[in-house]
């Protein structure tokens, strides 16, 4: 033992960090030696130091990007690499660390979710009459919305250093809109250099102006006296300045779904549907599309060892095929494990941000199983971190279309095939269970609807993204499924969420083709064509009431649930044809 502390002392000093290993005379000795030392230091500077240029250099072109928005800052940093974004996190950003894997931690402060209450759309002339009014899309005047921007650039411009950050939205060249992110933290530059398309050099060079802005002054609340605010919270979008601001949260989500919002109201202006899905590519170039809510799976099971990702939440569907509308993946971390989640778990290294994790001080190592900030820890990384993607991320027109419902009273099947009809009313419901986590204030699972399967996303009526996924559905022949990866055995409380080693049996058997040949037996109420059986899945599942104990709660869960359906849809009905109404449960 002494023997190994008098090496480890020798190596410390080989090392030169005797420093630690001083006698109380040293310290003592030490005022004295300190000049000496310095003067010792200097000498062994190189006269002229050259560093390389980094790219938190700026010049006058970046400065005056902030200056012609009315902003004055010290620093502007401009398009840096995630190297820079580090080096100023860590320096700026309390809290920040770089974890043992290489990827960055980072804290978004009191929101560690959206705030969908807190969203507005600025009711303007050349968009009024566009926009599907009501909860989803809550109107805002031109005033308000001018009283926002401004707090933000007030409160931008008391920051000394800004981030500027410029990518693409839309994976298809025709179909792509250039977008600026400017914001006080480097974390969200970080973000959204994972989350938008990441231009070449070249396309930085000729990048010119902006389709969109977003102002992240998320740090500063905004004014609840300002007309249409009640929180501190804000973000508000303005199709006729093309500007979106927010106030009063740091959480990033909020930047890409912000994104997402505009997509969702640009694209389907020119006939093109875009979706709040996945979608990933067979060997065969077979795409399969998942559509779901937040926490249904999307990210997960997009992410396939046996399939190239296009992407993990939103895309577009056009006359050529689907297209990713993003660059990176915005995976949840909660409970992540290497053995369940392989591809996720290794995409988190350098370049990786995560949000809101616990982690060990002494050795750097995530506990994913922390949710003491939140259940909503989340990770973003570039789609060429998982291995096996598809990049340009395209593909063609999808074969499967899998909509994705976490059902917390355990009623719906693990899998069952849709007829186009019943497609559309499942499309249009959007049934699903939120689960604590995206969303502020959700603490427990609560059953919810929301048309396109994203409803605060949707921009126009959802009667304008049915119709067109209908319409392609049809030209295209496309299979629909329902799957539900939520709650078996019993509903939340006394059954258990689904295996995610039976839905992911489940797909391969969608893509295999083996489950559209099998033996369909009907789901009565739902009146939902259930496969028989289904390879490397145990058959006794297939059958939700199978699964609970209870019959007679069985029944009670699944007429509750069938009456949500039915009271939801009430609301639609007007536009939808018989088939699809008829498509509704009993
Ligand atoms: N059977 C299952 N299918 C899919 N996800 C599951 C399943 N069981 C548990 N999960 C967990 O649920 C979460 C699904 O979230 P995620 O894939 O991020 O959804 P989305 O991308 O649609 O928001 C993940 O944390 C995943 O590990
Ligand atoms: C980032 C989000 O997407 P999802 O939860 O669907 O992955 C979100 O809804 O904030
Ligand atoms: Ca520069
Ligand atoms: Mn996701």
């Amino acid at each position: 033992m002494a023997a190994r502390s008098s090496a480890m002392r020798s190596l410390a000093r080989a090392c030169g960090v005797v420093r630690r290993i001083h006698s109380t005379r040293v310290l003592a000795d030490r005022a004295k030696i300190r000049a000496p030392i310095a003067d010792a230091l200097k000498v062994r500077q190189p006269q002229a130091m050259s560093v390389p240029k980094d790219m938190a250099n700026f010049d006058d072109a970046d400065m005056a990007i902030l200056h012609n928005l009315g902003i004055e800052t010290d620093a502007v940093i401009h398009n840096a690499r995630p190297g820079t974004l580090y080096d100023e996190a860590l320096r700026y950003e309390k809290g920040s660390a770089i974890l043992s894997t290489g990827a960055l931690a980072a804290y978004s402060g009191a929101k560690t979710g959206r705030s969908p209450m807190d969203k507005r759309v600025v009711e303007e002339p050349s968009t009024i009459d566009d926009v599907w009014w009501g909860t989803v899309n809550m109107g805002l005047s031109e005033k308000s919305f001018s009283i926002n921007r401004e707090r933000a650039i007030d409160y931008l411009n008391t920051r000394p250093r800004l981030y500027v950050l410029d990518g693409f939205a839309g994976w298809d060249p025709e179909y792509r809109y250039k977008i600026r992110v400017i914001t006080s933290r480097a974390y969200h530059a970080l973000f959204m250099h994972n989350m938008l398309i990441r231009p070449t050099a070249e396309e930085l060079a000729n990048f010119g102006e902006p389709d969109y802005t977003i102002y992240n002054a998320g740090a500063f609340p905004a004014n609840r006296a300002t007309d249409g605010m009640t929180s501190g919270t804000s973000v508000s979008l303005n199709f006729a300045t093309k500007e979106v601001v927010i106030l009063g949260s740091q959480y990033a989500g909020e930047m890409k779904k912000g994104v997402f919002t505009i997509m969702n109201y640009l694209l389907p202006k020119q006939g093109i549907l875009s979706m709040h899905a996945s979608a990933n590519e067979g060997e065969d170039g077979d795409v399969t599309v998942f559509f779901g809510l937040s926490g249904t799976g999307k990210t997960t099971l997009s992410a396939d060892e046996n399939r190239k990702l296009i992407g993990d939440d939103e895309h577009a569907w056009t006359d050529k095929g689907v297209f990713n509308i993003e660059g990176g993946c915005y995976a949840k971390a909660i409970g992540l494990t290497r053995e369940k989640e392989p591809e996720i778990w290794d995409a988190i290294r350098f370049g990786a941000l995560l949000e809101n994790v616990v982690f060990d001080q002494r050795t750097g190592e995530v506990d994913y199983n922390d949710s003491s900030i939140t259940e909503n820890t989340r990770v973003s990384y570039p789609l060429e971190y998982i291995p096996n993607v598809k990049i340009p991320a395209v593909g063609g027109h999808p074969k499967n279309i899998i909509m994705l419902t976490c059902d917390a009273f355990g009623v719906l099947p693990p899998v069952s095939k849709l007829t186009p009809s019943q497609a559309m009313y499942h499309f249009i419901s959007g049934y699903t269970a939120k689960v604590a986590g995206t969303e502020m204030g959700i603490s427990e699972p609560t059953a919810t609807f929301s048309a396109c399967f994203g409803a605060p996303f949707m921009v126009w009526h959802p009667a304008k993204y049915a119709e067109l996924l209908a319409e392609k559905m049809a030209k295209h022949n496309v299979n629909a499924w329902l799957i539900n990866t939520g709650w078996t055995g019993g509903a939340f409380g006394s059954g258990h969420r689904m295996s995610l080693k039976d839905t992911r049996a489940i797909i391969d058997a969608i893509h295999s083709g083996d489950l559209a040949k099998a033996e369909y037996e009907n789901f009565p109420r739902f009146n939902l064509k259930v496969p028989k059986s289904c390879p490397n899945v145990d058959s006794q599942i297939l059958m939700p009431n199978k699964t609970w104990t209870d019959q007679t709660e069985f029944e009670r869960m699944s007429t509750k649930l069938s009456a949500l359906f039915k009271d939801n849809f009430e609301k639609f009905k007007d536009g939808c044809s018989e088939d699809i109404k008829a498509a509704a449960p009993e």
